[in-house]
């Protein structure tokens, strides 16, 4: 399903925006009401091929939709695999991982802007703070614990913004 299409499905449920269409840009392009979007996925790549592709492909989506991606900041598994797709193709990435997690989980350049935070906590807050809507890809207990805090957040009131999965064609 598309990016546009999969978060404006889980607005109203999370609380969200009323869903609009999105516009078309002066070259032909078409750009979305979501100027961010922050992705959840493994630090591996998973047992099935079909993982990578959708990271990739989602990634393809995001720039040809001209949204910037919010996530991680791993160079490993599917975080490497959208974040480089989304990079490559031109849009801005920003990565939020702990200073103690970098050695396990950044190798070699990694892409985008990426910012240092003291801490898990504060790497979840930012990553909300930053984002306009949240997909989750597959992954493992990481992946896990960011979608269910995000989601109940949205539960608690303290963000209105949409979440969704994107398990379905898996
Ligand atoms: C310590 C805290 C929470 C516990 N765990 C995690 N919270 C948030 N993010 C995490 C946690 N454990 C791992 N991660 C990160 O998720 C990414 C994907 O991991 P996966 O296991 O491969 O799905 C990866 O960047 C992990 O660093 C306090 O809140």
């Amino acid at each position: 399903m598309a990016v546009e299409a999969m978060a404006e499905k889980e607005a109203g449920a999370a609380g969200g925006v009323a869903p609009e269409s999105s516009v078309v840009g002066g070259g032909g392009e078409r750009l979305s009401r979501f100027r961010r979007i922050c992705v959840y996925c493994g630090s591996a790549k998973g047992r099935k091929a079909s993982y990578q592709d959708a990271a990739v492909e989602l990634g393809k989506e995001l720039v040809e939709r001209g949204i910037d991606l919010v996530y991680g900041g791993g160079s490993i598994g599917l975080m490497g695999l959208v974040s480089h797709a989304v990079h490559d193709g031109g849009r801005h990435v920003i990565g939020v991982i702990p200073k103690s997690l970098m050695p396990r989980e950044v190798t070699g350049d990694p892409v985008g802007e990426v910012r240092a935070v003291s801490g898990m906590h504060e790497r979840k807050a930012e990553m909300v703070r930053f984002s306009d809507a949240f997909i989750a890809l597959p992954g493992g207990y990481g992946t896990l614990d960011e979608l269910l805090e995000v989601l109940t957040w949205a539960q608690l009131g303290i963000h209105k913004k949409p979440v969704t999965t994107n398990f379905d064609s898996l």
